[in-house]
């Protein structure tokens, strides 16, 4: 068979005429042009532009890897991040070789700023705190969040993924709903799932009064997932717990996707995981319309929103001011919904299950703790006010979070070109923040930042620095700090408070000490933990 040519197309076009020499040049000219065009725009992203940004930032004295094709650093992350997790580490807090070997490899090979390759992107590391929080202040809006919206839109969008306006919108309406006092109307929900957790451990006991060991990773999942359900929907708690049940399938199928996200397309393959995913996902927003558009018009109609989440940001979303165009619609708020779960409720837990771990490390921490609660509330339930005046309960959920953040890094994008620490960057550059080192730098804490010290917090977050800066950001900082800082403060205070009113607790001899950075700090192989019945 012969192959076509310019000239056949020509007679055919043209009705019999000989093809003149132009229509030839058209038949391959334009297909060849278009194949240069997507061509030059690959190597444009992949290649050039990359290069073009990191010169920039090197001609400035920046140092950092080389850049990679086309992968940049992740495969690499990938392969240090398997190895360390291949072995345990002693029983002790230095967790960054653990959590993010790579990353403390660079800074400490290239300085506290430097360059590190995302996939085709340079990502600039900051890990100076005075840097981290000017970059987090966002003072002239020279910052974005990096987000990865193709994948946010299977797990969640909403507030935490919005930017500009929109952002600012939903912020407004959503600030309510977590206003100290809405939270005090949330605690008989924190304290009933608290009671309930309780109960479920005794069941265990089966009548002897003897120790037992249990998971409680597995447990405060639970437990963190009750409570983001209850103060999430109210009495829709139901359906909410399978919501988030689903939820969590989907966050574990992300974490397998990740490390392919640099492959253009790839939520696009035809995979197994792939097609889960995008049957979860609608799935979740069916059942999440329903539930919002019946209190939706249960709000319209002058009935009682309630006092959950969902209640209260549907009477916010109405009261707001906004004509009807600028207010939530039901789409916004399925994405505010589902960001609760994702951002509220895996977060806490982990907060939980490394103050249990610690605490069982540190016994006397254990007990100066117990005694504060008891002579706070003895066996009674702790109470808003009482929650807010613990002082030993607090130093020490900050010395976990400081240790153990939840969040291990952040990141930003810069938007207009922009001078940080005497650097011009260009827009679209990628900035990572690493809390972990940041939390753990011994030129900020002092010599003995890897251990655990409640008493630095003795005299408030501001003073527990050796250099009284502020190097303090488990929840981030600026106008895009945690909206749910005090929700968790307030359930990890009243599940803490709980626990220590009714048992005590040590490591179980299973346990082996694991961090390592999922979507947020987890133990790797859970948290076995002996609880022995006050
Ligand atoms: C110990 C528990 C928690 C930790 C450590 C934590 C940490 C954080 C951090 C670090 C950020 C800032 C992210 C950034 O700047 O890129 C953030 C934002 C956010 N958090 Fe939390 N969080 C916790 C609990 C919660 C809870 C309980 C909720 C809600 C029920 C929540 C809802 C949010 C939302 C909606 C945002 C986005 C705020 C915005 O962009 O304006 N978080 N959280």
């Amino acid at each position: 068979m012969e192959e076509a040519t310019g000239m056949e197309v020509g007679v055919s076009l043209e009705a019999g005429k000989p093809a003149a020499a132009p229509w030839g040049m058209l038949y391959y000219g334009v297909p060849a042009l278009l194949v240069l065009g997507a061509l030059y725009r690959a190597a444009e992203r992949c290649w050039l532009g990359p290069r073009r940004v990191a010169g920039a930032l090197q001609g400035q004295g920046l140092r950092g890897t080389a850049y990679r094709f086309p992968a940049g650093d992740l495969p690499e992350n990938a392969r240090r991040s398997k190895e360390a997790r291949a072995k345990p580490m002693p029983p002790c807090h230095d967790i960054v070789p653990r959590v993010a070997p790579l990353l403390q490899d660079i800074v400490k090979e290239y300085g506290n700023v430097c360059i590190t390759w995302f996939g085709t992107t340079p990502r600039v590391v900051i890990a100076e705190p005075e840097l981290v929080k000017d970059i987090l202040s966002n003072k002239f809006g020279h910052f974005e969040k990096f987000t990865l919206k193709s994948l946010g839109k299977l797990i969640a969008l909403g507030l935490a993924s919005y930017e500009g306006e929109k952002w600012a919108r939903h912020r407004r309406i959503l600030n309510p709903a977590f206003h100290l006092e809405k939270l005090k109307r949330m605690l008989p929900a924190f304290s009933m799932c608290c009671s309930e957790m309780i109960d479920r451990w005794d069941s265990k006991l089966a009548g002897s009064d003897g120790p037992f060991e249990l998971d409680i990773w597995q447990e405060f999942q639970n437990l963190t997932g009750d409570v983001i359900s209850r103060t999430a929907f109210g009495s829709s708690f139901m359906e909410g717990r399978r919501i988030f049940q689903l939820q969590e399938e989907q966050a574990d199928r992300i974490i397998k996707t990740i490390q392919y996200i640099y492959i253009p397309g790839y939520l696009y393959f035809p995979t197994e995981n792939n097609r889960r995913m995008k049957e979860n996902s609608r799935e979740i927003e069916g059942l999440l319309r329903g539930i919002i558009e019946k209190r939706s018009r249960a709000v319209e109609n002058g009935e009682l929103s309630g006092d959950d989440l969902l209640g209260l940001m549907l009477k916010s979303n109405m009261d707001s001011g906004e004509p009807s165009n600028l207010r939530m619609s039901t789409e916004d708020v399925i994405e505010e919904c589902k960001l609760f779960y994702f951002a509220g409720m895996e977060t806490t837990s982990v907060l939980l299950t490394w103050t249990l771990v610690v605490l069982s490390m540190h016994p006397e921490w254990q007990h100066r703790a117990r005694e504060e609660v008891l002579s706070a509330f003895g066996r009674d339930k702790p109470n808003f006010d009482g929650l807010s005046r613990l002082k030993t309960v607090t130093m020490i959920l900050h010395e976990v979070l400081r240790l153990y953040p939840p969040a291990v890094t952040l990141s930003r994008r810069t938007f207009k070109e922009i001078q940080i620490g005497g650097i011009t960057y260009p827009a679209g550059v990628g900035l990572e923040l690493p809390i972990i080192l940041i939390h753990h730098n011994t030129d900020v804490w002092g010599k003995d930042a890897h251990e655990f010290k409640p008493e630095r917090f003795a005299e408030g977050i501001s003073k527990a620095t050796k250099t009284n800066q502020q190097a303090f950001f488990p929840f981030g900082w600026g106008p895009r700090i945690c909206i749910g800082q005090n929700f968790a403060m307030l359930e990890a205070k009243m599940a803490l408070c709980v626990i220590l009113q009714n048992f005590e607790f040590q490591l179980s001899p299973s346990y082996t000490h694991a961090p390592y950075a999922s979507v947020t700090l987890h133990p790797q192989h859970g948290a076995q933990i002996i609880l022995t019945r006050l």
